[in-house]
């Protein structure tokens, strides 16, 4: 297995030259110049990418959902029992979670990676077994994890990614389950925008007014305890992460060094992002923000990366569930470099 350095040498720049022909493909395609707005550019993108134009087409799909508990639980930032994480690894194993609907829908594989749920899980092919530990440690009384457990799970989620780039797939998808795991995210999310947890921190599964202010809190608290420092990214993730966003930032950086583009989810993607991001600042090249989540944290993440996302339709699931949405706009936007004839090839005059 690669270590962090190696996974990290890996990672290049988007290519250039591909990105300027592909800027320049799209204004001789049979259509007004920039109308197709953002498609546009997330084909330039993807030509960035390849380092080719045009880029192969996005496809085949997977998805990966990173779970793992979170200690913080105990502090009663969500109304929902801890079990449900487990519970819901299983009805994604047995095809009956959202996740599982979209998946389908878009022609995705799906993979569940155990990076740290609390209990045994069955083992199976379908089930990547990379558990770290059995759950973080609670964040507001110590660090959520050591920093060798957080770069070991930096390591599983970028052999993830890996293993996906080899199968074949050419286009990853991130997704999330984790009871609580809202909190880590608001807390990864402020060390790294800044920002105040009053404004990160929102309602994940939906807490009431009262459970709201005190998940603020927890939050605040836990950034005064452990004062995480952005230079130090491993230090960040150990001190007030989950295993899922470490997982997940690990898989963003295997797909940065495998060059396949990745469709981030919601809050807790860009939670990972930003970290794997300060790790390895051109590992955005590769990143496509699916959707915009209603949690408030996320718009701050996707601000700090730069990223736009690509619907808006208030999900606040988390799951992969936006970003497999949003897989069909990928796909249509290489698919335009590929098929739509220019000006020249259809004899269509210019302006
Ligand atoms: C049944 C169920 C299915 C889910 N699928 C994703 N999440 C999402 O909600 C959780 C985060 O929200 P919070 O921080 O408020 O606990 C994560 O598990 C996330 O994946 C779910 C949550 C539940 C309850
Ligand atoms: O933004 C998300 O993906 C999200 C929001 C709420 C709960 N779980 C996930």
């Amino acid at each position: 297995m690669s270590s962090l350095t190696t996974v990290l040498s890996r990672i290049g720049p988007a290519d250039e030259p591909a990105m300027a022909a592909a800027r320049s493909r799209q204004d001789r395609l049979t259509k007004p110049p920039g109308s197709l707005g953002v498609l546009e550019e997330v084909s330039v993108r993807l030509a960035g990418v390849a380092g080719a134009c045009p880029p192969p087409l996005p496809e085949p799909v997977a998805v990966a959902v990173f779970a793992a508990d979170h200690g913080v639980h105990a502090q009663g930032v969500t109304a929902w029992p801890q079990e449900v994480t487990a519970q819901m690894v299983a009805n994604m194993r047995a095809g009956g979670a959202v996740v599982n609907a979209f998946a389908r829908q878009v022609g995705a594989a799906m993979r569940t990676v155990d990076i740290g749920v609390a209990s045994d899980l069955p083992a199976g092919p379908d089930l990547i077994a990379a558990k770290i530990r059995p759950g973080t440690a609670d964040l507001t009384r110590q660090p959520a994890m050591t920093r060798e457990q957080a770069e070991a799970a930096l390591v599983a989620g970028a052999g993830v990614a890996g293993r996906l780039a080899d199968e074949g797939y050419r286009l990853l998808v991130t997704g999330d389950m984790g009871i609580a795991n809202t909190t880590a995210s608001a807390a990864l999310i402020a060390a790294y925008t800044g920002a105040g947890a009053e404004s990160v921190t929102g309602r994940g599964t939906g807490v009431d007014d009262a459970m709201l202010a005190h998940k603020v809190d927890v939050v605040r608290r836990a950034l005064e305890r452990h004062r995480p420092d952005p230079a130090d990214p491993v230090g960040v993730l150990a001190a007030v992460g989950g295993l899922e966003h470490a997982g997940l930032a690990g898989y963003l950086l295997g797909a940065a060094a495998a060059r396949v583009p990745v469709v981030l989810d919601g809050v807790i993607a860009g939670a990972a992002a930003l970290v794997a991001t300060a790790l390895a600042p051109r590992a955005v090249d590769v990143m496509i923000a699916g959707h915009r989540s209603a949690e408030p944290g996320h718009q701050a993440a996707l601000r700090q990366l730069g990223l736009r996302p690509l619907i808006d339709l208030d999900l606040r699931l988390g799951e992969g569930t936006g970003a497999l949405l949003a897989v069909p706009l990928v796909q249509a936007a290489a698919r335009t470099l590929h098929e739509v004839a220019t000006f020249d090839d259809a004899a269509v005059s210019e302006r």
